[in-house]
């Protein structure tokens, strides 16, 4: 976890909120990707060792905005370019009159992303941090003169104590599209959900509420609560897969999971001047 400590970044790449009482969180500029969150002092986000911080690549783990368009994409990189664009701080981080901090960041249409997708936007991300929670709201604006599409999600690495002992809770009774199957739909029977292998999988229509926990030691679970996210993502690389990707460590299947809520299977139209709202709250239980 040497790579979740904020003085190893330049200070002028990172943010760092700090709830006290070892509740902190850490977000790269790149992507406004956040790296650690840490809750009296355990981490509950993965984040690859191996991960390539040159501000070109996507970070591998934490939390990536994946927008404009999840997935392999015709028109520019897979996960589309928010994770791999600079954001600005709108706001820098502030204490509420809770304590609670508060940030705010912006990605704005610039000539690159133009010249692969032609509409003017906005991306407003805001991040709030309290002694148990993490909400991270997105919010898209079209900025132009003519309506555009798009999906989008936040991409979670959850670290977990070990993948034997993590369970997904609430998807029991949904249908989901196995990405490993050429996209075959199949019903979701299970009430805890454990992966043993390669999982690619979207869940529909999720509820609002899911739990993961992973235990014993050390025991992490969390709870993560959606909105305008009805879609689940649920993807561990297992061996093979991880082993492939270069940025990925050897053994790091063994302790993440992605759950990954996000807007992917029916696109988002927006009209000139409208947004589209969407927010992920993950809450510590322990
Ligand atoms: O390697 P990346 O572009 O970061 O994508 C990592 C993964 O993201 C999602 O979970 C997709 O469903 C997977 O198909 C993909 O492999």
């Amino acid at each position: 976890m040497a790579n979740q400590d904020p003085k190893l970044y330049p200070p002028g790449d990172i943010v760092f909120l700090d709830r006290g009482e070892g509740t902190t969180a850490l977000i790269h500029l790149h992507g406004a990707t956040i790296i650690s969150w840490k809750c009296n002092g355990v981490e509950n986000l993965y984040l690859s060792q191996s991960s390539v911080f040159d501000n070109k690549k996507a970070i591998r783990g934490g939390v990536p905005v994946v927008f404009p368009n999840f997935g392999p994409w015709p028109l520019g990189p897979q996960h589309g370019f928010a994770r791999i664009k600079r954001w600005s701080i709108a706001v820098p981080p502030r204490k509420d009159h809770n304590g609670d901090v508060i940030v705010l960041f912006t990605l704005d249409a610039d000539d690159e992303t133009l010249a692969m997708w032609n509409y003017k936007f906005k991306l407003v991300y805001t991040i709030v941090l309290t002694p148990t929670t993490l909400m991270s709201t997105l919010v898209v604006h079209n900025k132009d003169t003519k309506s555009l599409g798009f999906t989008c999600l936040l991409h979670t690495y959850f670290r977990v104590a070990n993948i034997e002992t993590t369970a997904i809770e609430g998807l029991q009774g949904l249908i989901f599209s196995d990405k490993l199957k050429d996209g075959k739909e199949v019903k979701e029977t299970r009430k805890q959900i454990t992966v043993d292998k390669n999982y690619d999988r979207v869940y529909k229509d999720a509820p609002k509420t899911l739990f993961i926990s992973s235990g014993p030691d050390p025991a992490r679970n969390i709870e993560l609560v959606t909105f305008n996210f009805p879609d689940i993502v649920v993807w561990n690389p297992w061996e093979q897969k991880a082993k492939e990707m270069s940025d990925f460590d050897d053994d790091g299947y063994k302790e993440m999971i992605c759950v990954e809520p996000g807007k992917v299977i029916v696109p988002i139209t927006l009209e000139a001047g409208q947004q589209y709202e969407c927010k992920q709250t993950l809450i510590c239980k322990l």
